[in-house]
């Protein structure tokens, strides 16, 4: 902890393989036959992704990684970068119902989130010589720019900017980089959001003090936008911002000038293959995805310190089952690829398909 780095905290590191997610893909490799394939998803394994911890009871999974991690770190005389999401707002997802969370406002929420907050917290104090890299809260802020219609999200607006101030100084106090999630493209990319976007991003960071561990945003999280598109998407409907770094571009100054010198990460976990959607929101189990650019920092952007893969491709984004608890109706949709199991589960024959329709290929 102490100061940060003044540049990209990811330059000089190693970053961390989660094991949670290579035993997913191994034993995904192990029910696939052709033994093309089956090569082609085991070499998912040796691309880092971030860790989810989207439950409380996940917190003490942090500490093995970390000694795990600073063990390597000191085996190999390298320095190592452990990347997680954190992901436990209470009203979570409050304008879809596919991720909904454990804790909920009206059942003392707010407490427990600081509780799971400390819980991390504490796992990171153990290991100061390992980098903690985290995303904080996917959709929750982006959803306060576009949802305050729907009552859930209006219902949670105070707690998920209190909650979010309170995790954002918690975390700082123990050295770790944080990237607020900032949607995509699609999303507070239109003209109408992006300012609105900013002006609570750049408020958010200042409520919390300025914290100097807070490196910017991250952006197209579980999402399957271009980094770069070749040519604008159809559904992308004549909007300038039509893939993230035309979005970037145009939300960086805006931040800046309110005092936000926000840097970014781009997930493109699932974004190798476009025009596969009907229309931009399509956000769930999109079919035909693929696994998309590899993580790097050569991101071609001085904005950019890192492409990234956020969302572990394979875990599910919600279930197609219409009974089901959580069952959100953008996961009964044409573009989304059924039959689909409950968010955070493997979804196989879609893991399948990222595999198959990787670009760059695998
Ligand atoms: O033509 N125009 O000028 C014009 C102007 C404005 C327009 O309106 C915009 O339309 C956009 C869609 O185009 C909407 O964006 C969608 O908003 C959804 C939340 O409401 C997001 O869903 C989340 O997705 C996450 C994963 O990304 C999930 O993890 C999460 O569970 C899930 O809830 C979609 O991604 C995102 O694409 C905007 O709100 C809306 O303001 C439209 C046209
Ligand atoms: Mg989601």
């Amino acid at each position: 902890s102490g100061t940060p780095t003044t540049g990209n905290p990811y330059t000089g590191h190693e970053i961390y393989l989660s094991p949670y997610y290579a035993a997913e893909v191994d034993t995904a490799a192990a029910a696939i036959s052709d033994s093309s394939l089956k090569a082609k998803a085991l070499k998912v394994k040796e691309i880092p992704t971030f860790i989810w911890f989207d439950i409380v009871a996940k917190t003490p999974d942090l500490g093995t990684y970390l000694k795990d991690a600073s063990e390597k770190g000191k085996r190999e005389n390298k320095k190592y970068i452990v990347q997680i999401v954190v992901y436990d707002l209470p009203d979570r997802d409050c304008a879809a119902k596919a991720s909904n969370g454990e804790f909920a406002i009206a059942n003392d929420g707010e407490n427990k989130y600081k509780d799971y907050i400390a819980k991390l917290v504490t796992e990171i104090k153990k290991y100061p010589d390992v980098r903690v890299i985290a995303v904080i809260e996917p959709d929750s802020l982006a959803n306060m720019i576009t949802n305050m219609n729907v009552a859930k999200c209006s219902g949670a607006a105070e707690v998920y900017k209190r909650a979010t101030i309170y995790a954002l100084k918690e975390l700082n106090k123990v050295g770790v980089y944080m990237y607020l999630d900032a949607g995509h493209a699609g999303w507070l990319g239109w003209q109408a959001n992006l300012a609105p976007a900013a002006q609570l991003y750049a408020q958010i960071y200042k409520d919390a003090g300025s914290p100097q561990f807070v490196r910017g945003l991250a952006t197209n999280v579980a999402n399957y936008n271009a980094l770069r598109a070749s040519s604008p998407d159809p559904v992308t409907q004549g909007n300038a911002n039509y893939d993230e770094i035309h979005y970037i571009e145009a939300l960086a100054p805006l931040l800046s000038s309110q005092g936000f010198p926000a840097k970014f990460l781009v997930d493109q976990g699932r974004s190798g293959v476009q025009n596969i959607r009907n229309e931009w929101g399509d956000w769930c189990n999109v079919r035909n995805a693929g696994f998309g650019a590899r993580p790097t920092t050569n991101t071609g952007s001085s904005h950019i310190d890192s492409i990234v893969w956020i969302k572990p491709g394979g875990e599910c984004d919600g279930t197609s089952d219409s009974s089901a608890p959580r069952y959100d109706s953008m996961c009964g949709k044409e573009s989304a690829h059924k039959p689909a199991p409950e968010a955070g589960q493997w979804f196989q024959a879609y893991f399948e398909n990222l595999v198959k329709f990787a670009n760059p290929a695998l």
